[in-house]
């Protein structure tokens, strides 16, 4: 539909644009991005034909834009102001009227009804029945970005033209104007051309972006290939983190801020700040990055409480995350903060663990009660759905160092591989099948780093902290059983 070719622009003896080649489909919601000053705006002037270009062509639906008349180009693309653009002192309803001065057929312009509803079409996909006779000038950003597209789908343009249009709105005015564009998309088979600063919403809604730099593009792609392909932490010049949106399979970007001066912690180091028969408290000044599967503060989160509960082993509560999450604000202690697991298991056997090495240090803490002892290899065969009760292994691991994602989930794996080792060492059966239990049904882990210090891309079982893992892990889980084993033959 749009064809690029070759286009280079000049402004005096600098060159603002160098050779940009692109090609944007029909329906496509296309971004182009990079820095300040590469030449977005340029280009997308000399796309609208506001700018004519000296050298290479413009070509839409095969003919190039400088042999359309201004009427018949209107009819083709619409172009959206910035929004710091000076409103003219229109009513909504007239302004958007003007966008159907390329329909009208005579020099002395007559409003026909197709004209009419064409204007209350506009007015409906756009809600913006409440704004009608309300002036331009008057009206906030968002309500004003609103209007403008109204008054381009009121040209029936099929390509729209937009240079920042989420620039000043709030974040419920930026979903609602990208959404109605992806509808209109979707609807009406638009094309829209959009330059965006913000790297996530290009993420988010564009199907292919432009990545520009001083003039030149460095690439085009899907945004996710971009982000992961292309250096942006070199084209922004900024320190830039890639990551996975946690529900659509988009990528987004952040970056790293500096610490503030209230931010830093001279002490990293984990504090049991209570040890007794109900509660297993430990604290930490500084914030730990935790994986976790506990009840209280699961998947990813920062932490600086780490909270085990005894409960009776006949405890059965409905909805045990509330009962936690009373229970915690009861002792003042902020689940937003916290991780938190329960067990039936008795505190005061919980074996604690340490390594200190040159290059990270470790705590390892081990709860275990095995009454629910499992073999996984079995259990299809044996168990049926039914209510567990806390008789379990909780595993809690404490890094000073910075893990990716990757040594997060392998540390995970080391620490399970040690925790099944104990339990075949220690001969504890699942009481079904009669086999070695490989864990408990409800066991729980937490695997917590500064996020400072070394920096460790893998814990496996291969590197010197995943070997690390596995010993304290192994040690602590054995010393927690055969505790448990001392006090379960003391009562009989
Ligand atoms: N009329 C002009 N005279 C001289 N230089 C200009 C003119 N218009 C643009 N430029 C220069 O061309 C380069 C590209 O400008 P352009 O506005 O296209 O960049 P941009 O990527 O849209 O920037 P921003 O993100 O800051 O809006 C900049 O270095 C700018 O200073």
């Amino acid at each position: 539909m749009i064809d690029v070719k070759n286009i280079s622009y000049k402004i005096g003896s600098k060159t603002i644009l160098e050779n940009i080649n692109l090609s944007v489909s029909k329906g496509e919601f296309f971004g182009i991005l990079g820095p300040n000053g590469s030449g977005k705006t340029t280009l997308l002037k000399l796309i609208s034909g506001g700018q004519a270009a000296k050298e290479g062509e413009v070509i839409i639906d095969g003919r190039n834009i400088r042999m359309y008349q201004t009427k018949e180009l209107a009819k083709k693309l619409a172009v959206l102001p910035q929004l710091n653009d000076a409103p003219f002192s229109f009513t909504v309803y007239d302004a958007i009227k003007l966008g159907r001065y390329a329909h009208q057929r005579t020099l002395l312009p007559a409003w026909s009804k197709e004209d009419e509803d064409s204007v209350q079409e506009a007015i409906r996909l756009t809600k913006i029945e409440r704004l009608k006779d309300r002036f331009l000038d008057e009206l906030s950003g968002g309500e004003r970005q609103l209007v403008y597209l109204a008054r381009a789908l009121v040209q029936e343009a099929e390509i729209l033209l937009l240079d920042e249009p989420t620039n000043h709105l709030d974040i419920s005015h930026q979903i609602n104007l990208l959404e109605l564009l992806k509808e209109l998309i979707e609807e009406k088979n638009l094309t829209v051309i959009s330059i965006f600063h913000d790297l996530n919403l290009a993420s988010l809604y564009c199907d292919k972006v432009l990545l520009l730099k001083d003039g030149k593009e460095v690439n085009t792609d899907t945004p996710r290939n971009l982000f992961i392909n292309e250096k942006l932490e070199e084209i922004y010049d900024a320190d830039l983190q890639m990551m996975e949106h946690p529900a659509v399979p988009k990528a987004l970007i952040t970056f790293n801020p500096s610490e503030k001066k209230n931010e830093q912690y001279d002490d990293s180091s984990i504090k049991v700040e209570e040890h007794s028969k109900e509660w297993i408290v430990l604290h930490t000044d500084r914030p730990y990055k935790s994986l976790s599967s506990a009840i209280i503060g699961s998947g990813f989160s920062w932490s600086t409480h780490f909270v085990t509960r005894f409960v009776d082993k006949n405890y059965y509560c409905d909805n045990p995350t509330e009962d936690m999450i009373d229970t915690l604000a009861g002792k003042g202690i902020d689940k937003n903060k916290t991780i938190g697991m329960m067990t039936a298991a008795c505190l005061e056997d919980a074996v604690f663990k340490q390594f200190k090495g040159n290059e990270f240090q470790l705590t390892v803490m081990v709860t275990a009660g095995v009454s629910n002892a499992v073999d996984i290899s079995q259990a299809f065969h044996y168990y049926k759905e039914e209510i567990t009760y806390p008789g379990t292994i909780n595993t809690w691991i404490f890094i000073e160092g910075h893990l990716t994602e990757a040594a997060f989930m392998q540390a995970a794996m080391t620490a399970t591989e040690a925790k099944a080792k104990a339990l075949h060492i220690e001969e504890v059966r699942d009481p079904r099948s009669g086999t070695v239990a490989t864990g408990t049904s409800t066991d729980s882990i937490v695997i917590a780093a500064t996020q400072t210090g070394l920096h460790f891309k893998y814990a496996g079982t291969i590197t010197n902290i995943g070997k690390s893992i596995g010993m304290l892990v192994y040690e602590a889980t054995v010393e927690a059983i055969q505790k448990n084993k001392k006090r379960l033959a003391s009562l009989k």
